[in-house]
């Protein structure tokens, strides 16, 4: 174990710890704060160096954050079902975790989403309390409506309507921008500045566990040594689907025979840690196009003053700037003004990329630490296309957006498919694309799934089944994947499981040692 010797600190014990400052840990915090008049410590990954600030604040430069000092930079296993290709994984790090480095799309909720979370709850959420919980999150973040659009935004948009064949309108993405520069969920902190919030940069190894009760945290600096933190009413995960089930793990709460393996005491045996991962796979079908090439990187004086000054023009642009829910939701569409698989590469053409997605795979996969140490990276088996009515469904939606571009006669706007290309015709040649080309659309949630069945993790009040004192709130705990992107939603979720905790807190004394 790394560290020899471990010290431990009080910094004046707070009331809750909340593991992660990310889009729920920046909820749960700021929430927790108020409706608990309690004091928090909101612990987060130190970052070495910060991406610069034009690529944090520009929407158009959000493609540079990956990879950056601001993304953990995880990767898959080689896929079997992907050509034996490994994806990078990013995930947020720093204030605002994955919400600093996304796409910025406001996708709410859709009623099945808050739906399926009332029945995964068993009755004991209503639809009241999502949608309350919904438009408490939505005056917060106060979505944008986008400021400007591209000519390959422009088009679909105004050929979309024969898309249409369900209730959801093809739509120009909502974004977490304020005047058009990227908002993240890090400024919670700061829109509600809080003294009973300390915030801690630290690499949390995990959590610290005594008769059955999560009494605090160890957290571990990289050269090794280790400090534990102790808190009076416990501790929230809110480190994401990847974080929070791997601290977890460390900690000795998981399979057991995954435990023993890395020789670590286990502490609650619960076979769900890291299991039921799922993500949206996004096949991207690429057009070169008559529009204007937005592929180069370089911007004019113009442009930059325009977004200065006005907050508009192309550096507002998200890239993934529309799209919508179609065929009955089972499939999303979201349109690019670029060649999703080359940009930011110049082209010299316009270009134009159709990214499709099935909205609810059925495929899951699973992850686990590789070994007890936190800088050691998980490993993360992603089960893309392992149920075969996943890749079926993809090659159904390539025809299905064929067909569409066939029966509006786009000649006029697109000049050539370029993947999969026009030569790949039959299903077995687009599936053979689906493996090639097919990428993460950075979504995966699932693995401390919450649930009214015992078999799940967590509890539908939030609380980790096995432990006292513990609870998770992040993406790790949706049973599966939402509909849209998922940010919305996991801000909702925290922001409803703040207000069940703090109920906790004040409705059951036996909840609320002290250690
Ligand atoms: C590139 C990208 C694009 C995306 N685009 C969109 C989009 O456009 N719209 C949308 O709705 N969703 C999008 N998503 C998904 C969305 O951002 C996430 O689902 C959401 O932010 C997850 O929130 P979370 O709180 O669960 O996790 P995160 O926001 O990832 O927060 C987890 C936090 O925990 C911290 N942490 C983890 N481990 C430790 C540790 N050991 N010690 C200390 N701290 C730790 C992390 O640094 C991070 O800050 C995107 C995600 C990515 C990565």
């Amino acid at each position: 174990m790394p560290g020899s010797g471990v010290k431990t600190v009080s910094l004046s014990r707070p009331d809750y710890i909340v593991v992660g400052a990310g889009s729920a840990g920046c909820v749960m915090a700021s929430r927790l704060a108020h409706l608990t008049g309690g004091r928090i410590l909101l612990v987060e990954a130190p970052t070495v160096t910060e991406a610069p600030a034009n690529d944090r604040n520009r929407p158009r430069h959000w493609l540079r954050l990956l990879g950056s000092p601001n993304d953990w930079n995880h990767a898959t296993e080689p896929t079997p079902t992907l050509a034996n290709r490994r994806l990078a994984w990013p995930r947020g790090r720093g204030l605002g975790g994955s919400s600093r480095i996304n796409a910025m799309i406001w996708f709410p909720p859709t009623p099945s989403d808050l739906e399926s979370l009332r029945a995964a709850s068993g009755g004991q959420w209503s639809r009241q309390l999502l949608d309350e919980a919904l438009e408490s999150i939505e005056t917060m973040v106060a979505p944008e409506s986008p400021r400007w659009l591209s000519d390959a935004g422009q088009w679909f948009m105004r050929h979309a309507n024969h898309l249409c064949d369900t209730e959801h309108q093809p739509m120009v993405y909502h974004r977490c921008n304020r005047n058009g520069r990227r908002w993240n969920a890090g400024q919670l902190l700061a829109d509600f500045s809080d003294q009973r919030i300390t915030v801690l940069r630290a690499n949390v190894d995990r959590v610290e566990v005594s008769d059955q009760r999560v009494v605090g945290i160890r957290v571990v600096s990289n050269s090794g040594d280790c400090e534990t933190i102790l808190c009076r009413h416990g501790v929230v995960m809110c480190a994401g689907a990847i974080g929070t089930p791997t601290i977890l793990m460390r900690s000795g709460i998981g399979s057991d025979e995954l435990l023993r393996r890395h020789q670590i005491p286990v502490r609650a045996e619960q076979e769900g840690v890291g299991k039921n991962l799922s993500d949206h796979l996004l096949m991207p079908l690429v057009y070169a196009t008559r529009g204007n090439s937005f592929s180069s990187e370089q911007n004019s004086v113009r442009d930059i003053a325009r977004w200065q000054i006005a907050g508009t023009g192309k550096l507002v642009s998200n890239i993934a700037e529309c799209g919508g829910l179609f065929q009955n939701q089972s499939l999303q569409l979201h349109v690019t003004p670029t060649h999703y698989l080359t940009y930011p590469k110049a082209s010299a053409t316009g270009m134009m990329t159709l990214g499709i997605n099935l909205t609810q795979p059925k495929s899951r996969g699973e992850l686990e630490i590789s070994s007890a140490l936190p800088a050691d990276p998980p490993k993360i088996n992603t089960g893309y296309l392992s149920d075969p009515d996943d890749l079926a469904g993809l090659v159904k939606g390539v025809n299905w957006a064929r067909r569409w571009l066939q029966s509006i006669e786009a000649n006029d706007w697109i000049v050539e498919e370029i993947i999969p290309g026009a030569k790949r015709v039959s299903d077995d040649a687009i599936a053979k694309t689906v493996a090639r080309f097919a990428q993460t659309l950075y979504h995966p949630v699932g693995t401390c799934r919450f649930g009214h069945h015992i078999d799940t993790p967590v509890d539908p009040k939030f609380q980790f089944r096995n432990l006292d004192c513990l609870w998770c709130a992040d993406a790790s705990v949706l049973p599966g994947p939402t509909i849209g992107n998922p940010n919305a939603t996991v801000m909702t979720l925290a922001w409803m499981a703040a207000a069940s905790i703090s109920e906790q807190a004040i409705g059951e004394p036996n909840r609320r040692p002290s250690f």
